[in-house]
């Protein structure tokens, strides 16, 4: 039989990307070659004695072993699908893009990286602005086999004679493909609003926003990639921070930069920041409202300055030939003024200074001694060091959060700040359990601000320098404070529900970083936008801001993003939202029948044949202990994942079957965003299950409304099966 039209094109291209790889196979030894050359080298240098100059080569060829391991891994790891496009320009050129770029041994460019300058035009070239591409090509490749072509022509009159056009169109057989328990990369079918932010300066601030399944976190992670290789020296020098809502989150997308060969950035969920703490437990709303909010502040700063519990409340010494006293009163005063001045923990020397301040006060001229005889008899002996050492111990954030589950010490610090209720609430919360949640990091990250880092110990006197040689070798100032590490890059995500002490967090972090935030204010979880965003303007400073905002829904098919988007109206008519283009045919539908547990295995069984890929189980904060038994065997499927809607943040599931729609939107006041959260997650099927007749109207009456009512597909679902099952 002759070979179709793709068929030889897809041989054509074949013959291409099989020169390529050929080329890639002669880098690949040509790399590993240099390793081994390296490996020699060292083999030969250990054998004898060290001069300074093999120290040198030593350290080159460490550099170059290091380098070649480097580029090795970068190599083989972008092997699948190293090719994806191919654009024919105007002028007879062609070009083809891919993972990593490509030359051949005269150094002729085979294939350009998707981040290089000269790849741009096959994201930004449009039929109403062909930027000189007249057809722009991409090729579907299974391990090193292309297994199908996707074109678009941008240029119709441009188009030579003989140039085929084949395949519907790469971007619909992304998006309907099945998806896995990973997001995966874009790089083929990026858009054009996409790649301008991608490719948009990284100085400043990048705010990108959207409503959902536009494409936000996938954008961010590529333009992660891109900066990460426009200026690598940069950002591998002071890192890339990339944070998200939750582990599971982080590990949804944690392969998404090692596809595009980065494997620098840090990824760590907000439970995650401070170093040595993973809380993955989040506080139920109410308490996370207060522990997120900006009072905290107050709250905290009062709680450093009271003594650490069973420190000595009084001070007795003999010195200057008496004894001498300072009482519970007086220590608290000498207290109080130190640390209005200090942080804490750097504190010791002046908190020295301020108790022998006391006692010479209070002794005076009765000390028949000058005031400099008087500090140096005093601070001459060990007694009076030990009690400084147990007057004013090291403390570490978490022994003060601790210290918080005392509902009286809670209230002093809490008063006028805090309501009772908001107080009581706060102190259950820390003695019922010792695990932090992720609600308690900033705080900790606060606690730890206001604390400071000991100083350094001191060292080793010199035995001539005996001027009050004591307290000035532990001098609050000698060592600068180790404050959290700063990146040079970091990337927030679903940043619209970050609380204000979470901000304050991530802002020490980025102090002197660029930024590139994501967020969707509709479904924002946090209840006081005004003080979040004045949290966030803190952290990023005056710093210059550009701002994008994307329209497509690429995630939902039209009719379930219909129903996400009619629940979202009812309380937010202004929210602006997202087109989603492709339409499927299938409606959400809804299940009822008791028990519920039989109902919801039904449905997950159902969606199970009906997709390919993964099955998204929401749920109430409320039903999730009970559900994951509820569904028996079912949860333990590899595409099954059993969620609440509050954790469904930023997952995406191929069918999601969302429990008690109602429930989840009654859970708080914001209960109804978190609605709008869980029905935007699935790509093809949308269920719901168990609930009231209020929601089997909204749907019914949302079908009879729907556009797409006429453009049912040939399935046989054809609306919603409200009812029993
Ligand atoms: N250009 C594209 N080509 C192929 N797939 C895309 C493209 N843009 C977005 N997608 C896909 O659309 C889905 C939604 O993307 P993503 O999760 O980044 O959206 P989001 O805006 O962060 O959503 P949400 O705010 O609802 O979590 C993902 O599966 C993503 O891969």
């Amino acid at each position: 039989m002759e070979p179709t039209t793709i068929e030889q094109e897809i041989r054509r291209e074949q013959e291409y990307v099989d020169r390529v790889y050929t080329r890639l196979d002669e880098m690949v030894e040509r790399v590993a070659e240099v390793r081994r050359d390296g490996h020699a080298r060292g083999l030969l240098d250990y054998t004898g004695e060290i001069k300074e100059d093999d120290y040198r080569s030593l350290f080159e060829r460490d550099a170059l072993v290091d380098h070649a391991v480097r580029r090795l891994a970068v190599l083989e790891a972008q092997r699948e699908g190293l090719v994806f496009g191919r654009l024919d320009q105007r002028d007879g050129e062609v070009r083809y893009v891919g993972r990593i770029g490509v030359r051949d041994a005269e150094h002729e460019p085979l294939v350009i990286d998707w981040r290089a300058p000269a790849a741009a035009t096959f994201y930004q070239a449009t039929a109403v602005e062909p930027m000189g591409v007249v057809r722009r090509r991409v090729l579907r490749c299974h391990g090193q086999r292309v297994v199908g072509i996707e074109d678009d022509l941008l240029d119709p009159q441009a188009a030579p004679p003989h140039m085929h056009v084949v395949g519907d169109g790469a971007l619909i057989a992304a998006l309907t493909a099945a998806r896995g328990r990973r997001m995966r990369d874009i790089v083929a079918t990026i858009q054009r609003e996409q790649d301008t932010i991608i490719r948009a300066p990284s100085s400043g601030v990048t705010i990108i926003s959207g409503g959902p399944g536009t494409g936000k976190t996938v954008v961010a992670l590529h333009r992660a990639a891109y900066l990460l290789y426009t200026e690598r020296r940069r950002l591998q020098g002071g890192g890339v921070l990339v944070v998200g809502p939750s582990p599971v989150f982080m590990t949804y997308i944690e392969r998404v930069l090692p596809s595009l060969g980065e494997h620098d950035a840090t990824l760590r969920s907000v439970g995650e920041i401070v170093d040595g703490i993973v809380a993955t437990r989040s506080d139920p709303y109410d308490v996370a409202v207060v522990k997120g909010s900006l009072r905290m502040r107050r709250v905290l700063s009062r709680a450093v300055r009271e003594a650490a519990p069973g420190v000595p409340r009084e001070l007795r010494l003999y010195g200057a030939g008496r004894q001498l006293r300072l009482d519970a009163d007086e220590l608290a005063a000498a207290r109080r003024a130190v640390v209005r001045r200090n942080r804490y923990n750097r504190a010791r020397t002046d908190a020295a200074r301020a108790l022998v301040a006391a006692l010479w006060r209070k002794v005076g001229e009765e000390a028949g001694v000058p005031r400099e005889d008087f500090i140096a008899d005093v601070t001459s002996r060990d007694a009076f060091w030990s009690f400084v050492q147990a007057w004013w111990p090291v403390l570490r954030p978490e022994e003060v959060l601790a210290w918080l589950a005392d509902p009286d010490r809670l209230a002093r610090a809490a008063d006028g700040v805090l309501r009772p209720d908001e107080i009581d609430a706060l102190a259950r919360s820390w003695s019922t359990t010792d695990e932090w949640s992720v609600e308690d990091v900033p705080l900790l990250d606060e606690l730890a601000w206001l604390l400071g880092e000991p100083p350094e110990p001191p060292r080793p006197q010199d035995p001539d320098d005996t001027d009050d040689v004591r307290i000035g070798d532990v001098n609050a100032d000698a060592a600068p404070a180790r404050e959290a590490d700063g990146y040079a890059h970091v990337l927030v995500d679903e940043a619209q529900d970050l609380s204000p002490m979470q901000w304050r967090m991530l802002g020490r972090r980025g102090r002197y970083a660029s930024w590139t935030i994501v967020g969707d204010p509709a479904q924002s979880a946090w209840p006081d936008p005004a003080e979040a965003a004045r949290a966030r303007d803190a952290a990023l400073g005056d710093r210059p801001r550009r701002e994008y905002q994307l329209t497509t829904n690429y995630r939902n098919s039209a009719e379930i993003f219909a129903l996400a988007a009619d629940v979202i109206r009812a309380v937010d008519s202004d929210a602006p939202l997202p087109r989603a283009v492709r339409t499927t045919g299938v409606h959400p539908t809804h299940l009822d029948g008791e028990p519920l547990a039989d109902t919801l295995r039904d449905a997950v069984a159902r969606m199970l044949e009906e997709v390919e890929g993964t099955v998204g189980v929401i749920l109430p904060t409320a039903r999730q202990a009970e559900a994951t038994s509820w569904l028996d065997g079912l949860a333990a499927d590899d595409r099954v994942v059993v969620t609440t809607a509050r954790a469904s943040k930023g997952l995406e599931f191929d069918a999601a079957v969302v429990v008690e729609p109602e429930a989840i939107a009654r859970e708080s006041p914001v209960g109804t965003r978190t609605l709008y959260v869980a029905l935007t997650r699935a790509t093809q099927r949308l269920v719901t299950v168990g609930g009231d007749e209020k929601w089997r109207a909204r749907l019914g009456e949302l079908v009879t409304r729907s556009p797409s009512d006429e453009t049912r597909d040939s399935s046989g679902h054809d609306g919603p099966a409200a009812g029993a099952p």
